[in-house]
């Protein structure tokens, strides 16, 4: 029996080998080595148990005629937040299955603010002594009882260790950024068992799950930012080759690897998304589907402008440039697979699958119809200005300077220069400010640094070729609102214009700048008016009022 979309699942059901039971085979096996009967099986396994396993079950071969398109389907945790939402988001999987002959391969975050859940316990266990995963276990067993699966089974040994793992870090005091890696995997991890239990048990989809590293996601060490590994490409084509085949709906978790001495790592905060396009490239696959809470990507941030539009079609670029520069919805890395492999992402909205979402693909002219793209913003950046002590022309200045910043592990956003001064820009995270004395005096020789704290980049996705109008544009809509711009730089892309501005009027700049290049219907540039004055035609009016 193969798996093939489209066809009832009844039977797949019916012949369910038992492995789809079983713990992940680790990375490069090609069946678990011995397999392990589960500590109590579900509710439905007894059905389930006598049925006949296939003597070929263990190795799955694809059919040589069935279709070997895929389509990576990745769900966020609001996609996730509670049993309703995994019944829709596994509803939008079978919907794929049916109405297309391509494989999903399913990409799962966290359920909710599960992730969020994790690390506050991690705190409350350093901090004050107190070992307390109700959060996370509440979610998880609310979830098993919605959809009728066996909690016991299915999420209570990975809540056990949960708990275990608690009271080691109540015990020695210690949440180093490895154990912090460990302590939110287990989000990940409890997700993808919720929902493929879910789909082979009340679907009758053989679906099974998988952590991203027994599939072959092998990073660097560098805990809650690590970077994928080369050979993680191989790994996953040789696991799908000989583990997944075309009999298995594989249901992966998103945001974990390890690295090469076996230890949980995560791609930082948003790493789903990496995941899904990892896979997506390194499968070929037609399209990677990241669903979220939001109808695409939105002409700005919805919680500062409620009006933002979806924008249908988007470059690679500019999608990297938006995340970079704030957006949140989408992980800033998560584009360079899909750009390296040429691989569409499509933006949908799980709460509203019938909207046509963003489509992120190469695209080579800029669109006629729009100047600007989008508008991000960073919140709670550092200024840094920099005045060299020394003479004019000095050679080395920039050399020193940058060393100085990478020696300090410090990454830079902004930069714009003149001969005797620099200013740059670093996001306000964690142990920046420790390291200001430090880059004050190793730069004391050289310049004089001073560090402004509170401000915000408020960056313009754009069509660059129009940079001059983009500019004049901005700048008039940013005046009008008395909005001073510190600081202002167009990237090396092309793809983007950014300003510092004060953090307090970041939002205004946003709807500002947000209403001039969305809402207002732009005056004709040259054309003198057939009908009525100039300033008629000229008058501003918004795309609400004309619609
Ligand atoms: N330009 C933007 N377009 C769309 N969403 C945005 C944008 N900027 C910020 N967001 C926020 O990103 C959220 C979706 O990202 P995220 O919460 O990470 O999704 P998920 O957890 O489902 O992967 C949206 O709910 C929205 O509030
Ligand atoms: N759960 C992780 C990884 C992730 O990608 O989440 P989401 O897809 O919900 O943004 C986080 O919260 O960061």
């Amino acid at each position: 029996m193969m798996f093939v979309p489209g066809c009832s699942w009844t039977a797949a059901r019916r012949r369910s080998p038992a492995s789809f039971f079983q713990p992940a085979p680790p990375a490069g096996c090609p069946v678990h080595p011995r397999p392990l009967p589960p500590r109590r099986r579900p509710r439905r396994a007894h059905l389930l148990a006598s049925l006949h396993v296939p003597a070929d079950s263990k190795v799955l071969k694809p059919r040589a005629d069935a279709p070997l398109d895929r389509v990576v389907c990745k769900f966020g945790g609001s996609s996730l937040a509670d049993a309703e939402r995994i019944v829709q988001a596994t509803k939008l999987v079978k919907m794929q299955l049916d109405s297309s002959r391509q494989y999903p391969v399913v990409v799962l975050s966290a359920m909710g603010s599960t992730t969020n859940d994790l690390l506050a316990a991690g705190e409350a266990a350093l901090r004050d002594g107190v070992v307390d995963s109700t959060a996370v276990r509440h979610r998880a067993y609310d979830a098993c009882e919605h959809l009728r699966l066996d909690r016991e089974m299915l999420v209570e040994p990975l809540l056990v260790q949960l708990d275990q793992l608690l009271m080691g870090i109540k015990f020695i005091r210690e949440l180093s950024p490895r154990t912090r890696d460990y302590l939110v995997s287990f989000g990940e991890r409890l997700a993808v068992r919720v929902f493929a239990a879910h789909l082979l048990y009340n679907e009758g989809v053989p679906a099974r799950h998988f952590d991203a590293f027994d599939v072959g996601f092998v990073t660097d060490s560098n805990f809650t930012n690590a970077e994928i590994l080369s050979e993680t490409y191989d790994n996953v084509r040789r696991f799908f080759e000989r583990i997944i085949g075309v009999q298995t709906l594989p249901v992966i978790t998103g945001f974990l690897g390890k690295d090469r001495h076996g230890h949980i790592t995560t791609l930082g905060r948003g790493g789903s998304d990496l995941t899904a396009t990892t896979l997506g490239a390194a499968l070929g696959v037609t399209e990677v589907q990241v669903w979220k809470d939001v109808d695409g990507l939105l002409t700005t941030d919805p919680r500062i402008v409620p009006t933002a539009m979806p924008v249908a079609d988007v470059a690679y670029e500019e999608a990297a440039e938006m995340a970079y520069f704030g957006a949140k919805v989408l992980h800033p890395v998560a584009m360079q697979p899909a750009m390296r492999f040429n691989v569409p992402v499509r933006v949908k909205n799980s709460y509203n699958p019938e909207a046509a979402g963003t489509v992120i693909r190469r695209r080579d002219a800029p669109p006629a119809d729009r100047p600007v793209t989008a508008i991000s913003v960073k919140r709670h950046i550092h200024l840094v200005d920099i005045v060299s002590t020394r003479m004019l022309g000095a050679h080395g200045f920039l050399a020193r300077v940058f060393a100085c910043f990478a020696t300090h592990q410090l990454s830079v956003d902004m930069v714009a220069t003149s001969e005797v001064s620099l200013s740059l820009t670093l996001d306000q995270r964690a142990g920046h400010l420790e390291r200001q004395d430090a880059i004050v005096h190793d730069l004391q020789e050289i310049a004089q640094v001073s560090f402004s704290s509170a401000r915000a980049i408020v960056s313009i996705v754009s069509n660059v070729p129009k940079s001059s109008e983009i500019l004049a544009r901005a700048m008039t809509a940013l005046h009008r609102e008395q909005i001073e711009v510190q600081m202002i730089s167009q990237g090396a892309s092309k793809f983007n214009i950014s300003m510092v501005v004060s953090d307090g009027e970041a939002e205004t700049a946003v709807r500002a700048l947000h209403e001039e290049f969305f809402e207002r219907v732009p005056p004709p540039a040259t054309v003198t008016p057939a009908n009525g004055t100039a300033g008629e035609t000229a008058r501003r009016r918004t795309v609400k009022e004309t619609r």
